[in-house]
């Protein structure tokens, strides 16, 4: 079976029919029905290859001996052996074949032809050993093929395993790269909405602050806000040696309106009178509501005479405005506004002081009638 898949050699062995195959070990022990089908399988000898005609020789050197022909039966194997060079070269090394040196040995000895003897088992020997060889080298290279094969198929495996290590890695970063970017969106979602709601809260807290300082009717500075204000301008005009004047105003007759056009009406011409006075007044004027109708004005850095003169053109531009753009219902009538006004001297203590000099100067100019600015 190890030489049919030689490897190592081209030559093919040489087919044997079957009824030599089965006939040469019965022909050890010779008996009529091996001599029988050895005759019949001689009728076909023109049929048969080099291989089993040297079998064939190997059976009739058998019956020659078991019939006590010894010279016969060398004779017979001689001739097999003849055939060794037609043999393909593997083939003649198989122990059915190389028999025919032990057979022939053995006939030798049985004639006392010692040497002879001993010379065809030597090639016998010779025979089997490089047989054996033979065979070992063929293992080994089928061994060497199988060792090639599974090398080959287990290095393909670590190929396609390590391909399959690649992809999981590639797979392991792009994960961690889309798990990145997913922590980078929601740190940012998160950011922007902490930085709106920290906006939101700001702004919230600078319109409530706003909301602290100013009326909510007219958007002036309120009560509160005023007398902060004045009193660090009356502070800093205290010992900066400052001008500071200070204007106190309150609306005629303001119940009237009310009375008359409603509450509504009396809110419309309270923003009236403010707009007017916004319109008069300097930037760095501090204008204030400190009640329903009456409000007080800081302004820093200026004399008693400029801020009457101030007061006045207030007044007046009041007096002249059409309240009909305030009320249709009022295009007959007018508002005044009395103002009393004061500034900083030497005898004034504190701000309350200044405030109290300019609402006694408004008080006289109601006394006085109305529609007029007292110092
Ligand atoms: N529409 C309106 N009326 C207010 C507001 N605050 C106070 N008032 C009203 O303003 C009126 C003030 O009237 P008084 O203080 O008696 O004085 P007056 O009628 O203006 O008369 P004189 O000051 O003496 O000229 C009252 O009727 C209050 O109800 C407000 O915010 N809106």
């Amino acid at each position: 079976e190890d030489l049919k898949g030689d490897p190592l050699s081209k030559d093919q062995i040489l087919p044997i029919d079957d009824r030599i195959n089965a006939l040469l070990p019965q022909s050890k022990t010779v008996d009529d029905n091996v001599r029988q089908i050895y005759q019949r399988l001689t009728k076909q000898n023109q049929t048969f290859n080099v291989a089993e005609n040297y079998l064939m020789l190997i059976i009739e050197a058998n019956i020659a001996t078991a019939d006590g022909e010894v010279d016969a039966a060398i004779s017979l194997l001689k001739q097999a052996l003849a055939l060794d060079e037609k043999m393909p070269s593997k083939q003649v090394y198989l122990p059915d074949f190389s028999q025919a040196h032990l057979l022939l040995s053995a006939a030798y000895a049985g004639q006392e032809r010692f040497q002879e003897a001993y010379d065809a088992k030597k090639a016998y020997i010779d025979k089997h050993y490089q047989y054996r060889e033979h065979l070992y080298l063929i293992r080994l290279a089928k061994l060497n093929e199988k060792y090639e094969t599974d090398l080959k198929f287990k290095q393909n495996e670590l190929l396609a395993k390590e391909q399959d290590v690649k992809e999981l890695k590639l797979k392991d970063v792009r994960s961690k790269q889309a798990m990145q970017q997913r922590n980078l969106v929601v740190l940012t979602l998160i950011a922007i909405i902490f930085l709106a709601l920290l906006f939101r809260q700001l702004r919230i807290r600078s319109i409530l602050k706003h909301l602290a300082k100013t009326d909510s009717l007219t958007g002036l500075a309120n009560r509160r806000t005023l007398f902060s204000v004045g009193e660090r301008l009356f502070t800093q005009a205290k010992n900066n040696q400052h001008a500071l004047a200070v204007m106190l105003l309150d609306i005629d007759y303001f119940k009237l309106i009310n009375d008359e056009y409603g509450h509504d009406v009396g809110d419309k011409v309270i923003m009236a009178v403010v707009e007017l006075g916004r319109e008069t007044l300097r930037a760095k004027d501090t204008f204030a509501r400190i009640g329903g109708e009456e409000f007080v004005v800081l302004l820093p850095y200026t004399q008693l005479k400029e801020a009457k003169a101030i007061a006045e053109r207030f007044r007046e531009k009041v007096q002249q405005f059409e309240l009909e753009q305030v009320a249709p219902q009022m295009a007959e009538r007018n508002v005044t506004i009395s103002i009393g006004v004061a500034e900083l001297t030497d005898k004034i203590n504190d701000f309350d002081d200044l405030l109290h000099q300019a609402d006694e100067a408004m008080y006289q100019a109601k006394e006085n009638g109305r529609n007029q600015v007292c110092i």
